[in-house]
């Protein structure tokens, strides 16, 4: 069952058109990674997606509830992991945890051991019992995701949630999300790290130019980009990259190729089978060569 369905979503700010008809599914326990170049829009979608922002057009229903007639019932069914921590700073992070459990009518008993479990599996006992407020800011944003992951939502948006998070809290975090996509919940996450979407059984959506260029599987992606590349690096610093389909017969005729042009020029420093990227498939998608997507 679909819980994300966004149709024909548009946005404009004064004279930018940032949504320009898109269109997203996300079933019920799976993940959709958005990606797209920054400016592309992808925090819009995500506002618009939990109310915070309105659209100018389109049809959006979350957990079944149309977005536009009950944003309430919308409210209830989400959590939303920002770029920025929106914890409170005058609370300790178990304390901000046991006021969104209370809010969210967690029973008592089971609020407890729910708090105890994410604040070790998020490495936050150490500073459960401190002012949030001086926290780091990695810690801050290790209490938000403990926020949203506490009331196990229906549908779960992450904008960028392993930024400023080191590689511990970033394990941490997705196998916390891989526990609640078990349990059913629809996970819609923006990264700008493209192999955190290279997840098995994840989907992946490109936005660009204010609409979806691209959506699938990872491996179903990877191919639409081409065949597995032999990338030769000589000793002076050039390069030659020659498409391969994976044969042996075929990765001598490609050596025996390079070879026979590369004559009494410089030798080979290294060579490399390579296999299409999520970088290369973004970078084909976008036609963005500049670096402008940190992989
Ligand atoms: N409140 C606003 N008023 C005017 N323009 C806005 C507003 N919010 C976003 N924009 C513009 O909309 C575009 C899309 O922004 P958005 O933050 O959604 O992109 P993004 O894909 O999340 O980018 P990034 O990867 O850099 O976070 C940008 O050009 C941004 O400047």
């Amino acid at each position: 069952m679909s819980q994300v369905r966004v149709r024909g979503l548009c946005k404009s700010y004064a004279d930018r058109t940032v949504l320009d008809g898109v269109d997203l599914d996300v079933a019920a326990g799976s993940v959709l990674a958005l990606l797209g170049p920054n400016g592309a829009g992808k925090t819009t979608v995500v506002r618009i997606l939990a109310t915070l922002t309105p659209a100018d057009a389109g049809e959006v229903a979350v957990a079944g509830h149309d977005l536009h007639a009950d944003p309430a019932a919308v409210r209830r069914a989400i959590a939303v992991t920002g770029q920025f921590a929106a914890v409170d700073g005058l609370l300790t992070p178990r304390e901000n945890l046991r006021l969104i459990g209370r809010l969210a009518r967690i029973p008592a008993p089971r609020l407890r051991t729910d708090v105890d479990e994410l604040l070790e599996r998020l490495d936050l006992t150490g500073v459960a019992d401190r002012l949030t407020r001086t926290a780091s800011g990695g810690t801050r944003r290790r209490v938000d995701l403990a926020v949203s992951l506490l009331t196990r939502p229906q549908v779960l948006f992450l904008d960028e949630p392993t930024t400023g998070l080191d590689p511990r809290s970033r394990q941490a975090l997705w196998d916390l999300v891989d526990d609640l996509v078990a349990g059913g919940t629809a996970v819609l996450l923006t990264t700008q790290y493209l192999q955190e979407a290279d997840r098995p059984g994840g989907r992946v959506a490109v936005l660009d130019g204010g609409r979806i260029v691209a959506e699938g599987a990872p491996a179903e992606l990877r191919q639409r980009v081409g065949a597995d590349v032999l990338e030769v690096t000589f000793t002076d610093g050039s390069t030659a990259r020659v498409p391969v389909d994976g044969t042996f017969a075929d990765l001598r005729r490609a050596m025996a190729g390079v070879e026979a042009r590369l004559g009494n020029g410089p030798g080979v420093a290294s060579f490399a089978v390579r296999t299409p990227s999520l970088d290369d498939v973004f970078l084909q998608l976008t036609g963005r060569r500049d670096g402008e997507v940190a992989a």
